[in-house]
């Protein structure tokens, strides 16, 4: 018996159950051929890329580091062994501060005589989260390669494939920033537009191709148009509405938090959204929030962040991106806006236990004035990444999640829903089987609002 036949026949032919956390074992689930096929995949190519780069790894760190090169692949071969056997979790054993909490979480899960729990049968969230944390587990156990981020060069490389893009949406920004006075109309029927850009970025997902880069070459304005009827639910109009009744209000240090997804076009369609909303005075601090470790692999880390914000500024090839960049130094260096990368992001928690897991992040978001939560993931965990009726309102899966107003921006990468107008989804899913899986529909949902 080959070992992936020994994962298919431990597996159930059937959808998972309503109103339940997703488990892989069931195999009409997107769980299960991201469990079986794409985090092998992804692992693999991990370690093919560390391969083939490794003269550069040397050249950067010293002959010495071949040994971790040799280590780090035995460990990422040994992390696809123990997913396609399904073999028990075991703990994790590095001294990074958030290893407790995991081994914590594994106790937890485990049975009273002991026995670990494994990849098919756990609650797919954590059995996800566990994956990209052994996969840093590999580096950071090693000697000279404990900070290395084997998907920085292709966050970077996607970034610089989307400069085309980049350009009509700066240039867009840039004529508007430049203006001394824009009418409050033009800003009313522009602001849904340039939410929306940072909408369709999240389409940009390495996590799905292994790493390969998704080229953004049409105008991102009309795209947003030409894409509109695929968004299955859109409440933008009542985040504008918000937003421009604020500006009546003398409220000042309104703080706008951005929970980040993928680094690379994304990330820049974020920032334009930030810079668009500090500078017409609807925010006026802006606080990213990104990855602490290399996360699914093209989440934003500190250092995507700062790298994209210096590409722009001082690489790309086109003048305009370079004034847009110039403008986010100047940002950060007054304070407006602010990058942290809060341990919580990466632990295989959904958002209604931040409150009780770390209240300290939950009193900060309470601050905020509004929350941005960008991609699939974070709508995942948002929504307790349940497997929920598809009318089920959004604010109802939200649960306990409340510390602020809330919007969240994603496209369809999985097979969670809520939300959805009455019959939506039978209707899409019998023309377009893989609607859930490829990032072509999306919402736009808002709470507290
Ligand atoms: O959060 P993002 O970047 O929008 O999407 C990430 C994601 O699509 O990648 C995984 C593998 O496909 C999914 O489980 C997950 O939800």
């Amino acid at each position: 018996m080959t070992i992936e036949s020994k994962l298919f026949n431990l597996c159930i032919d059937e959808s998972p159950p309503r109103n339940k956390p997703l488990v892989a074992k069931y195999m009409r689930s997107f769980a299960f051929p991201v469990l079986s096929k794409l985090s092998p995949f992804n692992i693999s190519k991990t370690g093919s890329y560390l391969s083939a780069n490794k003269n550069v790894i040397l050249q950067k760190y010293g002959a010495e580091a071949e040994n971790d090169i040799t280590s780090v692949l035995e460990k990422l071969e040994s992390l696809i062994a123990d997913i396609l056997s399904n073999s028990p979790f075991r703990e994790l054993s590095s001294d990074n501060i958030d290893v407790k909490i995991w081994n914590k979480v594994l106790d937890d899960f485990s049975d009273q005589d002991g026995s670990r729990p494994t990849w098919v049968y756990t609650n797919w969230l954590y059995t996800e989260c566990y994956i990209h944390r052994r996969i840093f587990e590999a580096f950071e156990t090693s000697t000279f390669l404990k900070n290395y981020d084997p998907f920085y060069e292709q966050k970077m490389k996607a970034l610089s494939h989307c400069e085309e893009a980049m350009d009509i949406l700066g240039k867009f920004l840039i004529k508007y920033f430049n203006k001394n006075n824009v009418p409050l109309k033009n800003l009313r029927e522009d602001l849904p537009k340039i939410i929306k850009c940072a909408l369709w970025g999240n389409r940009c997902d390495l996590s799905q191709t292994g790493g390969d880069a998704i080229a953004q070459t049409e105008s991102p304005l009309d795209l947003v148009e030409s894409l509109q009827d695929l968004m299955l639910a859109d409440e933008s109009s009542k985040i504008v509405d918000f937003l421009f009744t604020s500006l009546n209000e003398s409220k000042n240090n309104k703080i706008l938090d951005i929970i980040l997804d993928n680094a690379g076009y994304e990330l820049f369609t974020d920032l334009c959204l930030a810079d668009y909303l500090v500078t017409y005075k609807f925010v006026d601090i802006v606080r990213f929030h990104g990855k602490a470790i290399p996360w699914f692999v093209s989440d934003v880390t500190s250092q995507d962040f700062t790298a994209t914000i210096n590409y722009i500024a001082h690489t790309s090839r086109s003048e305009t991106l370079k004034e847009l960049g110039k403008r986010w130094e100047g940002y950060f260096k007054s304070g407006q806006w602010i990058f942290e990368s809060e341990q919580f992001w990466t632990l295989p928690f959904n958002f209604g236990q931040m409150k009780s897991l770390d209240n300290e992040l939950y009193s900060k978001l309470s601050e905020s004035f509004l929350i941005i939560s960008k991609g699939d993931l974070n709508y995942r965990k948002l929504v307790g990444d349940i497997f929920w009726e598809p009318t089920v309102p959004f604010t109802q899966a939200v649960g306990s999640f409340k510390p602020s107003k809330l919007l969240a921006l994603r496209t369809l990468k999985s097979d969670i829903t809520c939300g959805l107008a009455e019959g939506l989804a039978e209707h899409i899913s019998k023309n377009d089987p893989d609607w859930l899986k490829i990032g072509k529909y999306a919402v736009i949902h808002v709470d507290g609002l």
